[in-house]
């Protein structure tokens, strides 16, 4: 099965020609479409692939569910915090399910993040949109449930990073979501270790950030004595916190800019493990980038796909040589064992006495060069579906810096 069209998408409307933001919302509000949906847009957009939305249940659900969300739609309060959440979603659109074009609805151009003003996912959403008004969300979650609602039209989400690896919160989302990459973008991320102003290092017992920039400055913090290292939901959240509560005892580690805006001091800079310590992000939009665009933007493309293999030695092997063959340049392989179904059990040996073998059942995720509108790429994704009983195009979409 695949769940993306290969090889036509489609259409979308590029973020480069999308009309005057609808509304200027002031800081901490945020307004979403209020009138109700057309059933007749959304049914189009369902039977497309470009809705958006958690599945599987959306595709099978009855219009009157899909649109469910549409109709409470309305101008809500970020709340004191700033911060969109998950409760918030749901009570602006009434759901956190996957919502669909209202009438009148012209686009915002709104990018959405994880974390507060600050986070280096904020530089990422300006750096792959720049101008727009940047949406903070608490969760990746909610900047996945920010796009689908209609509240932002693009949202960037990091994917991977030089120091930590994989982002697999993200890959699990980009699967549960039907979210399209349009883009991707890297940013230089240099940690400072922040404190309140007068606080010296030898003062700091707990040091507080995301778990990705703790472990980005892991060898950093563990040469603090007796130092408690503290996650919390990003980094520049971690200053807003010990700036809130005056906490003297701790620091956080952050972005110069999140001790400029929360008041902290920069105690030490450049603080990670690796001088080079760079996040690539990937850009989401509701729809895919339109495919021949490719052939006359002159660009070179990426293209990320996902899927799973049938059982049986040397099955991943020919899966890689679909692109080998055809010396397509793969750039990323990363593997995540199947949620809904992990295992895989193997009878026991024939000679009897034996217990079975249990092991993972994988989803890879692959990025390689090169666009949909490509017919080499068009065709290692059709020998690579003779092997695959599930693929999905994640997205294809100009290489970014
Ligand atoms: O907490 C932040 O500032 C983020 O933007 C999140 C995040 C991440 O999830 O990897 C982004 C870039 C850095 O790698 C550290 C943290």
């Amino acid at each position: 099965m695949i769940t993306a069209g290969i090889p036509q998408c489609v259409p979308c409307r590029p973020a480069a020609r999308l009309t005057k933001p609808r509304c200027q919302a002031t800081p901490n509000t945020l307004e979403a479409p209020s009138s109700s949906s057309s059933s007749a847009q959304a049914a189009e957009r369902v039977a497309s692939g470009a809705a958006a939305g958690p599945r599987p249940a959306a595709s099978s659900a009855p219009a009157g569910s899909w649109l469910r969300g549409q109709a409470g739609l309305r101008g809500i309060s970020l709340g004191p915090g700033g911060i969109l959440t998950s409760a918030l979603v749901a009570e602006a659109t009434g759901t956190n399910e996957a919502g669909a074009v209202a009438d009148g609805y012209r686009p915002i151009n709104r990018v959405a993040y994880q974390g507060a003003p600050g986070a280096y996912s904020e530089m990422a959403a300006l750096k792959a949109c720049p101008g727009w008004e940047p949406l903070p969300c608490e969760q990746f979650e909610v900047a996945f449930q920010a796009l689908t609602q209609w509240m932002a039209e693009r949202a960037a989400l990091p994917v991977e990073n030089s120091l930590g690896g994989s982002i697999h919160a993200v890959y699990d989302l980009l699967l549960r979501y039907r979210l399209h990459i349009v883009g991707e973008v890297s940013i230089d991320v240099r940690h400072c270790l922040l404190a309140l102003p007068g606080v010296e290092k030898g003062a700091i017992k707990r040091v507080l950030s995301h778990p990705q920039a703790l472990a980005q400055t892991d060898s950093y913090t563990r040469r603090m004595p007796g130092v408690v290292r503290e996650a919390v939901d990003d980094t520049a959240g971690a200053a807003k916190l010990i700036a809130e509560n005056g906490w003297r005892d701790a620091a956080a580690v952050a972005s110069r800019r999140a001790g400029e805006l929360y008041g902290l001091d920069v105690v030490e800079e450049d603080i990670q493990d690796m001088k080079d310590n760079v996040t690539r992000f990937v850009v989401l939009s509701r729809d895919p980038l339109v495919a021949s665009d490719a052939l006359t933007s002159g660009v070179p493309y990426k293209t990320s796909i996902v899927f799973s293999l049938q059982e049986g030695p040397g099955m991943l092997f020919k899966a890689l040589s679909v692109f080998a063959l055809r010396d397509i340049d793969m750039t990323k392989i990363e593997s995540r064992p199947m949620r809904e179904n992990p295992l895989i059990l193997s009878d026991p040996s024939p000679s009897g006495g034996g217990t079975a073998q249990r092991s993972f059942n994988y989803l890879f995720y692959i990025d390689f060069m090169g666009s949909l509108a490509q017919p080499q790429a068009q065709n290692a994704l059709r020998h690579l579906q003779e092997i695959a009983p599930f693929l999905r195009v994640l997205g294809s979409y100009p290489v970014g810096g």
